[in-house]
């Protein structure tokens, strides 16, 4: 094996352009750490893990990617017991939201930063596994000394991207061990799995995306179809494909001699799924399983032949499975009726250019949902946030518009892009867009209108091409009434309307609480019942604080109601011990009425059905049917 000298000296020798044996993939990572990154060859960098709170709002993000993939990754576990191997599945930045790995082995795991929250980027870490699949989109082991870093030479990692079915590369699944063989084909068989598990990871999430729709897998062979397919796409009633696998997505432009597919989507959603093969909506019935899998070949427009098997759509059985499980909008709702149709909306709407204006109270999560819709739609460009409430009057049109140099007194000499430009190819969120002066609405209009921005004390109009999202917690057309808000930019920023529901108006409180409490924290019955009490003016920030707080106030044991801030106690109806009481009556009426039907009650009560039997049993409530046995 070589030492850290002969490792930095041929880092080196590639920097100055000498000819190199390694693979091509690794070439160019070596590339891209030395020229864009500016990384040190001599300068070995411990592994990163970040912080836990920037955890959590990772873990919070993949959530349901993590709930979709953790059978998948599981299984692979298994298949590689006793070989020193460990699991890692990273989110789009590198950061490694989930993980297996031997806990005999957990210092020297997570000193190596094979462990959770660890940060595989490549800006951050050098030539890795999951840094150079995040840029290349492919599947590759980066074997000991292909890493760039000497801290990393030890290692072996082999890596596998996981896409979203809108074709976003969301994730990498990563294999890795601390030790190896030095041959790097030893980790051709390890590479192969890891990229077998991610397919299979794409195809459930796919399936449980597209109960509604029909689904279409397809295999070059039909031994394989039922069991183990290639890849699937979704399509709705008109035959339009709506979500895809990305092998399913490259097969279908390479049977048009389209090429491999470059940005998100890659040409394929939104388009017939006649357009690449011989198939008519009409004809899905006829490639079910009521034919032999044989029987089932489907002629490609390229000329070529694939076997398909077709799934009919699934009767739909409750809102919280039609939602696009492994989308960022998907985390937003525990099954909220309200904040589902919200979501459904802001997923149809994620699909266009429509600007969209988000109402709802203060902190009910109106940002949060603007930026699942920008990651839901993959722009290439940023989220950009102003604050319209924020920035004074006097700076405001100078921060959105930007300016050309010398363009006032006082104005940065090279100019200003301003924040429209910023972002350019992205997402422009307005907050607050009531507070937005009379002045400047007439310029955001003609952005709007135009598709382009004058900087101040410029002439020429620059092209922009971004979506507008706005969010306002006041009543708009109220403003407009009064005359303090144009009627002209408010048609314009309402053409498609998302209204938030204010937490004290969600049946999924419980999910949130449990969602937002901080790791391995649990809350007790007293302090259950004071936060379904409270009215929650300040909505899920509110309750995020409230939750931090009594975690802290509580140490180590469950939280209860006396940990929680004095303004959640105050604001409550009843003292603790009445609503306890309230609460027993009502689930005694609310069982009487739904029959003893626990999932019914659950439902209504907006809990889960193990606390509707937990608290059964505490108060003594039997079934009539079973009170004699
Ligand atoms: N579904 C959710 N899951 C977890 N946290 C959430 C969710 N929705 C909102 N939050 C958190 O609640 C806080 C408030 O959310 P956000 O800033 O999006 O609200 P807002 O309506 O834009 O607030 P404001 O009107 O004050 O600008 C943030 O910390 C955000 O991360």
């Amino acid at each position: 094996m070589a030492t850290g000298i002969d490792h930095i000296r041929e880092l080196e020798s590639v920097a100055l352009g000498a000819p190199s044996r390694r693979d091509a993939v690794v070439l160019g990572s070596w590339r891209r750490c030395l020229d864009d990154y500016r990384l040190d060859p001599a300068r070995a960098c411990e592994a990163y893990i970040v912080p836990r709170s920037r955890l959590r709002e990772h873990r919070e993000r993949a959530e349901g990617l993590i709930r979709t993939a953790r059978g998948g990754i599981e299984t692979l576990h298994q298949q590689l017991a006793g070989l020193g191997y460990v699991l890692l599945l990273s989110d789009d930045r590198g950061v490694t939201v989930d993980f297996i790995g031997d806990p005999a082995f957990d210092g020297a795991l997570q000193k190596a930063g094979l462990y959770l929250g660890s940060e595989w980027s490549e800006r951050r870490a050098g030539t890795c596994a999951v840094g150079a699949c995040l840029v290349t989109g492919e599947p590759l082991t980066i074997h000991q000394s292909d890493h760039f870093d000497v801290t990393h030479v030890p290692l072996t990692c082999s890596a596998a991207p996981i896409y979203d079915s809108l074709g976003n590369l969301a994730a990498v699944l990563d294999v890795s061990a601390l030790r190896s063989a030095e041959a790097k084909t030893s980790q051709n068989l390890v590479l192969h799995m890891v990229s077998a598990t991610a397919r299979r990871i794409e195809l459930a999430t796919l399936m449980a995306q597209a109960r509604g729709e029909w689904v279409i897998r397809f295999s070059r062979s039909p031994e394989f179809i039922e069991v183990d397919p290639d890849g699937a796409v979704a399509v709705d009633g008109s035959g339009c494909i709506t979500a895809t696998t990305h092998l399913a997505q490259r097969m279908l432009c390479e049977a048009v001699g389209q090429g491999a597919p470059g940005a998100a989507g890659g040409g394929v959603i939104g388009r017939r799924l006649s357009d690449f093969l011989d198939v008519d909506p009409d004809d899905l019935p006829s490639l079910t399983r009521s034919r032999a899998a044989r029987d089932r070949l489907v002629l490609t427009r390229g000329g070529g032949a694939v076997f398909a098997h077709a799934i009919a759509p699934q009767p739909v059985v409750s809102a919280p499975q039609r939602r696009p499980v492994a989308s960022p909008l998907a985390e937003l709702s525990g099954g909220d009726a309200v904040m589902d149709a919200a979501i459904d909306k802001a997923f149809k709407l994620s699909r266009t250019d429509l600007p969209i204006l988000i109402c709802g109270e203060t902190g009910s999560g109106k940002e949060r949902m603007a930026r699942a819709i920008h990651e839901c739609r993959g722009r290439r460009g940023r989220f950009v946030a102003v604050n319209c409430a924020a920035i004074p009057e006097s700076l405001i049109e100078n921060e959105l518009f930007g300016h050309v140099p010398g363009a006032f007194t006082g104005a940065v000499g090279g100019g200003h892009k301003g924040l429209i430009r910023e972002a350019d190819g992205g997402t422009l969120f307005l907050d607050e867009i009531g507070d937005m002066p009379l002045a400047l609405q007439a310029r955001l209009l003609r952005v709007i209108a135009e598709r382009e921005v004058v900087p101040v004390g410029g002439a020429r109009p620059v092209p922009v091409d971004l979506r507008i999202v706005s969010a306002t917690h006041r009543d708009l057309a109220d403003l407009v009434r009064q005359g303090r808000f144009r009627e002209d930019l408010y048609y314009r920023l309402s053409g498609a309307e998302l209204a938030l529901p204010a937490l004290r108006a969600r049946s999924d409180f419980e999910w949130l609480v449990r969602r937002l409490l901080p790791a391995g924290r649990v809350v007790g019955e007293s302090a259950r019942l004071a936060l379904i009490r409270h009215d929650w003016p300040g909505n899920i920030r509110e309750l995020v604080n409230a939750l931090q707080f009594a975690a802290a106030m509580a140490g180590d044991g469950a939280i209860e109601a006396a940990d929680l801030p004095e303004t959640v106690l105050a604001r409550r109806a009843v003292p603790v011990a009445a609503a306890a009481e309230d609460a027993d009556d009502e689930l005694a009426a609310v069982l009487a009425a739904c029959g003893w039907n626990v999932s019914q009650v659950a439902r209504r009560l907006g809990v889960d059905r193990t606390t509707v039997h937990r608290r059964m049993k505490r108060l003594g409530l039997v079934p009539p049917n079973r009170r004699h046995t």
